[in-house]
Formats: C-alpha cells, sequence, structure tokens
C-alpha cells in the first residue's frame, strides 16, 4: 500500500477533505482541458436544474391557495375565478419543462463528456507507459498501478466532476428550500438536515473500505485478467486444447471470483444494512415533520397551499440532503480512486539520458568493460566481468547454454538496461551519453521473442524503421534480405495481406515465414551499423538459414554483425566467437583458435558434428 492511500486512511477529517478538493479541483481542470465548452453548458445547465425545484415548489403553493381563494369566491358569490390559477399552472408546467430540459442537457453532456475524458485519459496513460523503462515494466508492483489506473480511472474524473456539480446542483436547491422553510421555522431546517447525516458516516466508510479492499486484490484480479487472456485468445488455443487446460484454467479463474465475491458479499450487505437502518432516521424526521406541518395547518397557523408546499419542500429537501451527503461520499471514493491515476502518472522518469549524436573517435566500434549486471531483483548477477572490443567490419558470435547471458548482453548493448558495473562504450562514448534516438537508429536488432504484430506484412516489415513504416520500396528490399519476398509474393495480397486472426481475412504464417518477417523487419534499418540477431534461424529449414547468412555476411560488410545461435556450424566463419558460461565469457577467439584450445567450444561443436554426421 503507498504512502498517499495511507495518508488518506489515517488522516484526520479536515486534510481528508482538503484532499477531496484537491482531486476535484484537478478533475475539474482536467475536464475543462477536455473540452472547455461542454464543461460550461454542463456546469450552468447544473446551476438552473439546482434553482428551478423551488421554484416550482413555491408556484404549487400559489396554485393551491389560488384555488382555495377562487372556491370561496364561488360560494360568495357563484362567479368562477379560475384565470390566475390557469396562469399559476401555466408558469408551473413551463418550470417543469425547462427543469426536464436542464436534466435532459445534463445527461447529453455528461455522455460527451464520459467518451471525450475516457479517450484523453487513456491516451494519458498509454503516452506515460512510453516514457518507463523496460525495468519498470518487469516490476509487479507497477504492473499493479498501471491496471488499477487503467480498471477505474478513466470513468472516475467525470464521476468526480458530476458529483462536484451535482452537490452544487443539490446545495442551490437545498438553500432555495431552506429559505422558504425557515419561514415555517428554523428547527424545521435543522431537522431537514440532520436527518441525513448518519447515513452519510456509514456510506463514507464504507467508501473507504471498498476501495482498501480494491487494492488489496489488484494482484488477484491481475491473475484473473491473465486467465482470461490465457483462455481466450487464439496463440494460446491450441495448448489449451491439447493439454486440456480449460478445466484447470477455469477452475482458478472460478476460486479467485469466490474470494473476490465473497467479500464483496459480505461488505455490500454491511454497506446496505447499516444504510437501511441508518435511512430510518430521516425516515422519521420526515413524518415527524409531516405531523407538526399538519397539526399546524389544523390550527389556523398555515393556509392549504402553504402547507403543500411545506411537505413539498421538506421531502424535496431531505431527497437534496441525501443527494448532497451521497455526493460527498461518491466524490470521497472517487477521490481515492483517482488517486491511483495520479499516482500511476507522477510515476517518477528515469532521468533522460545523455544528448550526443556522435562518438569521440568514429570508427571504434563497440567495447564491453568490466561489465557486470544483475537484473533487479535478482540475487546473482546475469553477466559477469564482460570486455571485448568489435570492430565495424566485424563479426561477433555469442555462444553458450541457456541461460548463459547472451541475450542480457544484447539488453545492455540496446541500453534497455543499464550495467550494474563496468561501461559500454560505442565510437568511445560511454552508451549512456549516447541521445536514444541517435543509439537506436545504429542498432537493428531482433530478438528471439520479436512481435507479432496483428497489422498487414509489409506494415510488420516497416515496424524495423519507424522513419520508414509505409515505405514499400523498402519493405520489398528488406524482405529479399530476409528470404521473405518470395512467401510474401505467393500470398493472395502480397505485402497487403492482414496477419493474425484478430482481423477479418487475417492470415496465420508458419513459424518459419514469421521468422523470416522478422529477420527482414532487422534489414530495414538500411542506416544501422550494428546488427544484432538473437538465434534468428531456429525455425528456419536448413536451406533458407543457408541463405539467410549468406545474406547476412554479404549486407553487412562495414557494419558489426552480431549473431547469438545455437548452431556451432553457422559460427565457424564469425572474427570472434564468445563462448559464454553462467554470465561470464569463459573462451574468445576465432573457431580456429577455440578448436585449438580443446576446451568447451571445441567439445560442443564436436558434439554437434556428430550429430549431423548421425543425421546424415
Ligand atoms: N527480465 C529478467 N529478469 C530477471 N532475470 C532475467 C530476466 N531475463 C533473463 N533473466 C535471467 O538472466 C539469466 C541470463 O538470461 P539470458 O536470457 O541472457 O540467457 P541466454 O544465454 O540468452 O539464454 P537462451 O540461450 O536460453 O536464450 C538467466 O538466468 C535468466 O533467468
Amino acid at each position: 500500500m503507498n504512502s498517499l492511500s495511507l495518508s488518506k486512511e489515517t488522516s484526520p477529517p479536515a486534510k481528508r477533505f482538503k484532499d477531496l478538493l484537491q482531486y476535484s479541483s484537478r478533475a475539474l481542470h482536467l475536464v475543462w482541458s477536455t473540452s472547455r465548452s461542454l464543461a460550461l453548458v454542463f456546469a450552468v445547465l447544473t446551476l438552473a436544474a439546482g434553482a428551478l425545484p423551488a421554484g416550482i415548489a413555491w408556484v404549487s403553493q400559489l396554485i393551491v391557495d389560488g384555488v382555495v381563494a377562487a372556491m370561496d369566491q364561488f360560494k360568495q358569490s357563484g362567479e368562477v375565478l379560475a384565470d390566475p390559477v390557469m396562469l399559476y399552472v401555466l408558469c408551473e408546467g413551463i418550470l417543469v419543462i425547462l427543469l426536464a430540459g436542464c436534466q435532459r442537457g445534463i445527461s447529453t453532456c455528461q455522455a460527451l463528456l464520459r467518451a471525450l475524458l475516457g479517450q484523453k485519459i487513456s491516451l494519458m496513460i498509454l503516452e506515460k507507459a512510453q516514457q518507463l523503462t523496460l525495468t519498470q515494466f518487469e516490476d509487479a508492483e507497477f504492473y499493479d498501478k498501471l491496471l488499477r489506473a487503467r480498471r477505474e480511472a478513466s470513468t472516475r474524473p467525470l464521476s468526480l466532476v458530476t458529483g462536484t456539480f451535482g452537490l452544487l446542483q443539490n446545495l442551490i436547491s437545498l438553500g432555495s428550500y431552506a429559505v422558504l422553510l425557515f419561514q415555517f421555522s428554523p428547527w424545521a431546517v435543522l431537522i431537514l438536515v440532520s436527518g441525513g447525516i448518519p447515513e452519510f458516516l456509514s456510506e463514507a466508510k464504507f467508501s473507504g473500505d471498498k476501495f482498501r479492499l480494491f487494492r488489496r486484490r489488484t494482484p488477484e484480479t491481475r491473475m484473473q485478467m491473465y486467465l482470461e487472456t490465457v483462455l481466450a485468445r487464439e496463440d494460446y488455443a491450441k495448448e489449451v486444447k491439447l493439454f486440456q487446460l480449460g478445466p484447470l484454467l477455469l477452475g482458478r479463474y472460478r476460486d479467485i471470483f469466490a474470494r473476490i465475491f465473497s467479500e464483496d458479499r459480505a461488505l455490500t450487505l454491511r454497506r446496505d444494512c447499516w444504510g437501511f437502518a441508518l435511512g430510518l432516521v430521516s425516515t422519521a424526521a420526515f413524518y415527524g415533520a409531516y405531523v407538526w406541518i399538519a397539526v399546524s395547518a389544523i390550527s389556523g397557523a398555515l393556509s392549504l397551499g402553504q402547507m403543500t408546499m411545506y411537505l413539498l419542500l421538506f421531502r424535496q429537501g431531505q431527497s437534496a440532503v441525501s443527494s448532497c451527503l451521497k455526493a460527498i461520499s461518491g466524490m470521497y471514493e472517487d477521490n481515492l480512486y483517482l488517486s491511483n491515476l495520479y499516482e500511476y502518472l507522477e510515476q517518477s522518469i528515469p532521468e533522460k539520458q545523455g544528448g550526443l549524436r556522435q562518438g569521440k573517435k568514429t570508427g571504434d566500434g563497440v567495447r564491453f568493460e568490466n561489465v557486470t549486471f544483475t537484473y533487479p531483483n535478482a540475487e546473482e548477477p546475469a553477466l559477469q566481468d564482460i570486455s571485448f572490443h568489435l570492430k565495424p567490419g566485424e563479426s561477433l558470435a555469442l555462444v553458450g547454454e541457456n541461460g548463459s547471458g547472451k541475450t542480457t548482453l544484447i539488453k545492455l548493448l540496446t541500453r534497455l538496461y543499464q550495467p550494474t558495473n563496468g561501461r559500454i562504450l560505442l565510437d568511445d562514448l560511454d552508451l549512456q551519453q549516447w541521445d536514444a534516438e541517435a543509439l537506436r537508429q545504429r542498432i537493428g536488432v531482433i530478438f528471439q521473442d520479436y512481435g507479432r504484430y496483428q497489422f498487414l506484412v509489409g506494415e510488420n516489415i516497416g515496424i524495423g524503421d519507424v522513419h520508414h513504416f509505409a515505405d514499400r520500396q523498402r519493405w520489398q528490399q528488406a524482405a529479399e534480405r530476409g528470404m521473405a519476398a518470395e512467401f510474401i509474393e505467393k500470398l493472395p495480397e502480397g505485402y497487403d495481406t492482414q496477419l493474425g486472426k484478430w482481423f477479418n481475412r487475417g492470415r496465420e504464417l508458419s513459424g518459419g515465414q514469421w521468422q523470416k518477417i522478422a529477420l527482414s523487419r532487422a534489414f530495414m534499418r538500411a542506416d544501422a551499423d550494428i546488427l544484432v540477431l538473437d538465434e534468428p534461424t531456429a525455425t528456419m529449414d536448413a536451406a533458407a538459414e543457408t541463405a539467410v547468412f549468406e545474406h547476412f555476411r554479404r549486407l553487412s560488410q562495414g557494419k558489426m554483425n552480431i549473431l547469438i545461435s545455437h548452431r556451432f556450424s553457422t559460427v565457424r566463419k564469425f572474427d570472434q566467437i564468445l563462448v559464454f558460461d553462467n554470465g561470464r565469457i569463459i573462451e574468445h577467439g576465432r573457431h580456429e583458435q577455440l578448436m585449438k584450445m580443446d576446451g568447451k567450444y571445441a567439445f560442443l561443436f564436436s558434439l554437434q558434428a556428430a550429430g549431423y554426421l548421425e543425421d546424415a
């Protein structure tokens, strides 16, 4: 639980009220910046809707008294004097129409603002996500914040503003009722207001309980959402069916729901029982006042019209008091939820790294100097004391067992993470000092777990370089280099074929075809001088693999090529081979040198060669 909500839960009422106002003003500002004209119309209509009911009650008194006077007149003179009453009825009709118009207008404004605000906040959340680091994304607590912000916060600002305006509207109504009721008795005003307070206190307490429940179970909600994804998405469907995971996962899903529901049920029951019991206080207050007003009318202290008006005022006043108090407790709840949004939006962004677009020694290439790296929350370093120098025109292969640190090295080179110790230099300039855009433009990289985007085939290649995202000529060149052109041209709509099953006419590709698309993506960055391929041919057939490496070597002359591969036959021609074991480089050299060493590389190479011979 964070300090913000803790402070809210333990702070004194005055401070809480101040926080409430702070978030209300932030929410108002958000709505104002979303659409000034709608916010203005909303405000004006709310004020009008607040003042009109008292006017209607007042006119209804005039009608009743007018009828009574006309009845007297009729008894005395036999003359029907209906004109003033008709006029009052007409006035009341007009006021009622105006009120209905205001209420309709308010709900129209709310609907429009809700749509605009939902979009604005979603964008704010997604834009913020672009500024965060990979480390933040991999942090479970951060994910909880993101989820909480996304789940509720898009509706809460409008709800807070609606609550604020609603409160204002009801306060205006209440003020105008109080002025009229005051003429009857100041005590009546006091009874009116105090009758609703117990219910309000219970509402406020249960809103806080509900919010705390919501925060505490975010990890469970996240698991539920994850299970929904696994159970209902096409990329998991195969395994879910074949491993018969459905019942197991559904069981987990049900268990989580049952736990959540039992907590919710208990809270809802407590909230409603208390709400009902304390609501009786205001009902008792109303009927007490009813008797009082009726007795006053019987004893002649009030006219029939006044009695009708006061009863109306009292009933409407009570509903205005309860609306005011509900609005305040609703605002309190919205405010708690809104703190999630701001907690996420105010998440600190790592300091902007360097702004240099050129190294001190152009052409020096990449240097790792005693680099050690430990993942956040990990105990053991994933890389230890790594040093090597790769010059332009050279190729580098990284080999080693699973989990030995090869991909981690690439993540450091691409500055997705920072070394814990040591430094990485490009053209003799520390990576941290490079401008992010300039650095990323120099590196073309395809990871093992590349994205399979449900876009057009061409766009899936274009993703490799956003500056040329829609450049068809570049798509084709890149596809030829990545060995994808041949199969793409055979697709019915060529580069315009929609991929994936989420959209109409979407096609699925084979694993090897997807890998060719990913490879082509790497070749989109024609200007990049560091090309990194992380196991790029694992799912390709032998012919395609040979051709890819032929291309890779030919096209990347003068560039720095880095390849991670488990196939030793593909790395033997590389200028440098780094053999990794448990995060360290245990052997380093060319194929011939490593074979002579007769160490791990030589052992694994011979093992694979023997395997090939056996297969043959
Ligand atoms: N995001 C992460 N957070 C924490 N630990 C990680 C993360 N990614 C990888 N690791 C750990 O770091 C170590 C090195 O992983 P890395 O992915 O670099 O291995 P690799 O040599 O590329 O393996 P493979 O050949 O299987 O691709 C492993 O022990 C792995 O569990």
